[in-house]
This record gives structure tokens, C-alpha cells and sequence, in this order.
């Protein structure tokens, strides 16, 4: 039987905005009741345009944040984000890895010490095995051992994203929550990295829920595909339904949207780079 690592049921996010001593403010409806599912070792890919409300979903999904309404399960246990002590056990099994690798990591800290921070701070296991551990996940992620005493400055942005990708990872997390983590890259890069992802995924079984405003990125990487629109999940199924099939009219439009010969070069590329 499958193993269901991610579901979320009926997840709502208001944000109170604007009022201040003497107005009312008003109310954005940023998340407004999604449901969804993620299997082990599958990838979730929530698409659609800036302030559909991808973001907010990410960081409730990562316990980051608290939904106004909707229950989370992780591995089948009821989250209580809103609860001050979640088990150290349960963050642990959601890591977040974000856009922009040089806004996430710490310019002053060496990559062998951006490793280990998970770590120390998680767990107990002792400085000789940190340091290996992070070695070894610097070579899974394609870096080299040298690159330990490095600092952030001396690598390339796809470089610094598989810096992000290994830290996420020190932690043997369950499933990784993945918002637009190659939308600063070069096309190149972006296919390296997917490639990438895609081997780890393999190789750890990872979960992936995979935030992305690229359409040609989701067909490459998504099992199942989630449309949002104004804070609403409009399409949901697999991705071979949803590209070939839509059925919602903001599905449609945003399929024409995207200009064919975009899709057919990156897909290309990625096959390319596969082989
Ligand atoms: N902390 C906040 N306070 C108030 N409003 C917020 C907050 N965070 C998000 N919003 C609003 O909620 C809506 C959804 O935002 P969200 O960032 O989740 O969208 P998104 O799809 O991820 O967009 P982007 O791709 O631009 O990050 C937007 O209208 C946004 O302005």
C-alpha cells in the first residue's frame, strides 16, 4: 500500500492587513480551504501566477506558519502548528529550500559549518561525524570535499542552490518543500539542478511538494499538479491529466499563455542532460 507522507485538509490563510488605531483594516484570503496528498517518494508541483498563494501554502506545509483553518498531517500524524513545542522530530522531517541561495545562506559561514549548523542545533551527534556526514552530502549533491572551507561568495548561483539542497537534507527530512528553487537559474543550471533533484529523490526517497511558476519545470518534475488561483486549488490531478486535459478556464489560459517552442527547448535540454 502507498505510504501518504504530506496531507493537508481544508488549509485556510487570512491575513489581517492595513487598520491601525482607528481602521478596521480588511481581511486577504490568502489560502481559502485546499486539500491535498503526497505519496511517498512523489512530487507535488503547485503552480500559478505571483499571489495565488503558493508561498503561504509552502510555509504552512513547512510549520513555518499556521493556518487560520485545516488540519496538516505529516506521516499520518495531526500537526499542531499553532502549538509552541512541536516535536523536534517533526521538523525535522519537512525541510525548505528557497529561490534565492544567496538570500539563504550566511556569507560569513564556511559551507562545512552551514552543513553541520542543522546538527548541532537537532541533534547529538558528536563533531567527528558531523564533519563526515557533511562531507559525504556535499559529494551527493555533486560538490567536492574541498568546498567544506569555502565560503558562500566563491560559488555560482547553481552551486550555492546545491549548497541549500545539502543543508536541507543533513537532517534526513521526509519530504522537501522545494518554493521556485531554480527560478534564479541559468536554463543550463536549472536543468543540472533538476537533474539533480530528481536523483536525490531517488536515491533518499524523498516527498517533494515543488512551488514553481514554470509550466515547462512542472511537466518535467511533477507526478501529481495543483493549479492555484487567488488562493484557490482550480486543477488538481496528474500531470499528464492536467497538461493534456485542463479543465478549469485560469488552467487553460495559463497553458496558452506559455509560448510552446519555451516548453519544447527546456524539455529538450533536460532530455539532453538525462542521457
Ligand atoms: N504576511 C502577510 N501579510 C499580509 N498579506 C500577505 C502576507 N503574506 C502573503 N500575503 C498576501 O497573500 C496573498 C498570497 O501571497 P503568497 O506570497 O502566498 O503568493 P505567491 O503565489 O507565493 O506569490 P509569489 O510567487 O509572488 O511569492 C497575496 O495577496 C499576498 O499579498
Amino acid at each position: 500500500m502507498s505510504e501518504v507522507v504530506l496531507e493537508a485538509r481544508g488549509i485556510v490563510r487570512d491575513y489581517h492587513v492595513g487598520g491601525g488605531l482607528f481602521g478596521a483594516g480588511r481581511t486577504v484570503h490568502a489560502v481559502k480551504g485546499v486539500d491535498l496528498k503526497v505519496e511517498k517518494g512523489k512530487t507535488l508541483a503547485i503552480v500559478g501566477e505571483s499571489g495565488c498563494g503558493k508561498s503561504t501554502l509552502a510555509r504552512i506545509i513547512t510549520m513555518i506558519d499556521a493556518p487560520t483553518a485545516g488540519e496538516l498531517f505529516i506521516d499520518g500524524e495531526k500537526v499542531d502548528i499553532a502549538a509552541r513545542a512541536l516535536s523536534p522530530e517533526m521538523r525535522r522531517k519537512v525541510q525548505i529550500v528557497f529561490q534565492n541561495p544567496y538570500g539563504s545562506l550566511n556569507p560569513r559561514q564556511k559551507i562545512g559549518d552551514v552543513l553541520m549548523e542543522p546538527l548541532i542545533i537537532n541533534s547529538d551527534v558528536p563533531a567527528a561525524e558531523r564533519r563526515e556526514r557533511a562531507m559525504t552530502m556535499l559529494t551527493k549533491v555533486g560538490l567536492q570535499p574541498e568546498h567544506f572551507n569555502r565560503y558562500p561568495h566563491m560559488f555560482s548561483g547553481g552551486q550555492r542552490q546545491r549548497i541549500a539542497i545539502a543543508r536541507a537534507l543533513m537532517l534526513n527530512p521526509r519530504l522537501l518543500v522545494l518554493d521556485e528553487p531554480v527560478s534564479a537559474l541559468d536554463l543550463s543550471v536549472q536543468a543540472q539542478v533538476l537533474n539533480l533533484l530528481a536523483d536525490l529523490q531517488d536515491e533518499f526517497a524523498l516527498t517533494y511538494v515543488f512551488i514553481s511558476h514554470d509550466l515547462s519545470v512542472v511537466r518535467y518534475i511533477a507526478d501529481d499538479v495543483m493549479v492555484m488561483y487567488y488562493g484557490e486549488a482550480v486543477e488538481y490531478g496528474s500531470r499528464d491529466a492536467v497538461f493534456s486535459d485542463p479543465q478549469h478556464s485560469y488552467t487553460k489560459t495559463l497553458f496558452a499563455a506559455t509560448p510552446r517552442a519555451d516548453v519544447e527547448s527546456i524539455r529538450k535540454r533536460l532530455a539532453r542532460k538525462a542521457a
